[in-house]
């Protein structure tokens, strides 16, 4: 017998009121991992930096407060994960193919009537069978290796309108893929420095909304390794205690 289609309307409605204890009983994944089991970058790197007898710089004490999850985002227990999206929004492969299978079958469906989306803009669904309560789909820039002002001002335009809807909808944790560095070819470096810099920004501009974790997450060890090299070099200055 064919699971009866459930309707994404009222799916979204009855999950979003639902509290956390009720809510992870509806996880499609029980291996998620919340928030309280990523380290902080000062936990993860003490024992390196201590071999090599350097403290982890990363601005105040930002260090005890950013986190680099490598990993599976589609795992996080956050309020909102970050979806690198085409323009269908009818998902595809990538980490967007990832998503769309974690979150089932009323993420199309409700994906499907946001009729798109530009690049450099973001919407917001439900996160439905996703640790994720939300999911905010957004759009990068294809580069194709070459980084110009327009694929700058649009990765860039990425972070702003997540972090955007973000705040409207009184989220406070997000966790971001690496968008625009997989197919759409974006070298990591500058995405890195696009994203720690772009997140420093909208906090100072915003210093009372965002109260907790930002994760940014990294899926390759290339990527991973950019994203360190900004946080050390204390480009980023995240969120409030
Ligand atoms: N055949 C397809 O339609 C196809 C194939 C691949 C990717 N895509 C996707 O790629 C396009 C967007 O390009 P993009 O470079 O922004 O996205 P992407 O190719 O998904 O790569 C973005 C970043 O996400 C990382 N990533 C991949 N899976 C995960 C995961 N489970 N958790 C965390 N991070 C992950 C990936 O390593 C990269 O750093 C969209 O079309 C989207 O559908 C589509």
């Amino acid at each position: 017998m064919s699971k009866k289609k459930k309707d994404w309307k009222i799916e979204k409605e009855r999950l979003l009121r639902l509290d956390r204890e009720e809510r992870r009983k509806e996880y499609r994944r029980q291996d998620f991992i919340s928030l309280d089991k990523i380290p902080s970058w000062r936990e993860e790197n003490k024992n390196n930096d201590k071999e090599e007898g350097k403290e982890v710089t990363g601005g105040g004490g930002l260090s005890d407060k950013v986190s680099l999850y490598k990993g599976d985002i589609t795992v996080l227990e956050v309020d909102a994960i970050v979806n690198a999206a085409n323009s269908s929004l009818l998902g595809g492969g990538g980490v967007d193919g990832c998503i769309h299978k974690a979150a089932g079958s009323c993420l199309y469906d409700e994906c499907h009537s946001l009729n798109g989306c530009e690049t450099g803009k973001a919407k917001i669904t439900c996160g439905y069978d996703l640790p994720a309560r939300y999911v905010i789909h957004t759009v990068g820039p294809v580069a194709r290796g070459h980084v110009g002002p327009t694929e700058t001002n649009d990765l860039t335009s990425c972070y702003q309108n997540s972090l955007r809807l973000m705040k409207e909808h009184g989220l406070s944790t997000v966790a971001f893929p690496c968008i625009s560095t997989g197919i759409y070819g974006f070298p990591n470096e500058p995405a890195a420095d696009i994203a720690l810099n772009t997140v420093k920004s909208w906090i100072e501009e915003n210093p009372d909304k965002v109260r907790r974790v930002r994760v940014l997450c990294m899926f390759k060890r290339s990527s991973c390794q950019s994203g360190q090299l900004s946080i050390c070099s204390g480009m980023v200055c995240f969120w409030l205690s």
